[in-house]
């Protein structure tokens, strides 16, 4: 069977993906796809399944279907080997280490690519200069806008080519909001394929190529944000 253009441009390919939690069914046949150069969006409220669909792309959780990673079943394959593969997945805050200084949770983004970790260290304070006048300060005394501004920052680190931002807006005040939103299009500008989930509309409208908007595990709709933004549905799920 021949490949078609579609398949070599889709990096990311999500195909009837169920996850359950013992009895609570948290994704049904749910369908999302990142084609090259592309960043999408999973937008839903409080429960909708975002997590767990990020999650399980980045290979933490049991699931029935298909992802494929550059052609890879994700299940078939360790989570070394997915970031080996470019496949970065920057969670909330929570896999940063609070006893470590700044730059060794940074360094630690490149353990498996150490080719390049000081000009990257110097590209990841360019974007963050808060995160360089901190370099030697204990990660636990950062406040949560410069702990998510590290961890976006070990994402860069491992110099990937897919990063995955489990929502990068949560719980910022404006002025750091606008920080990560300039990293992220300084990012974007690399060519690095971002899938961002996200409850803060304004910011994945804002950001993203395409969305999917999630409920109760299943994709509702998904477009462009022009598209989305004058649906009716979606207009009575953002308010207006
Ligand atoms: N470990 C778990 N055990 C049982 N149920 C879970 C577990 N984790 C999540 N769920 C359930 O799965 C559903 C989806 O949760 P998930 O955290 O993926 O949603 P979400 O869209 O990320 O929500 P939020 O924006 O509030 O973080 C919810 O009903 C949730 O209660």
């Amino acid at each position: 069977m021949s490949t078609t253009k579609q398949e070599i441009d889709t990096v990311l390919s999500v195909e009837n993906l169920s996850v359950s939690y013992g009895k609570v069914q948290a994704l049904e046949d749910v369908n999302v796809d990142v084609k090259s150069g592309e960043t999408v969006a999973v937008i839903g409220p409080n429960g909708a399944g975002k997590s767990t669909l990020v999650d399980t792309i980045g290979g933490f959780h049991d699931y029935d279907g298909s992802i494929r990673y550059n052609g890879t079943e994700v299940a078939d394959s360790s989570t070394s080997n997915l970031i080996a593969d470019g496949l970065f997945y920057c969670t909330e805050r929570r896999d940063l280490f609070d006893y470590m200084s700044v730059e060794q949770n940074l360094r630690l983004g490149s353990y498996l690519n150490g080719e390049g970790e000081e000009r990257r260290l110097e590209e990841v304070f360019d974007l963050f200069p808060r995160l360089e006048e901190r370099r030697t300060q204990e990660t636990q005394s950062l406040s949560g806008g410069e702990m998510q501004m590290l961890s976006l920052g070990r994402g860069l680190m491992s110099d990937p080519e897919f990063l995955i931002l489990d929502e990068p807006s949560i719980g910022l005040a404006p002025v750091i909001l606008q920080d990560i939103s300039e990293a992220l299009e300084s990012i974007q500008e690399l060519s690095v394929e971002i899938l961002i989930c996200e409850q803060n509309i304004t910011f994945a409208l804002e950001h993203a190529d395409r969305l999917y908007l999630l409920e109760n595990g299943s994709v509702r709709r998904s477009g462009t944000p022009d598209s989305l933004e004058s649906d009716k549905f979606v207009e009575t799920y953002i308010g207006g």
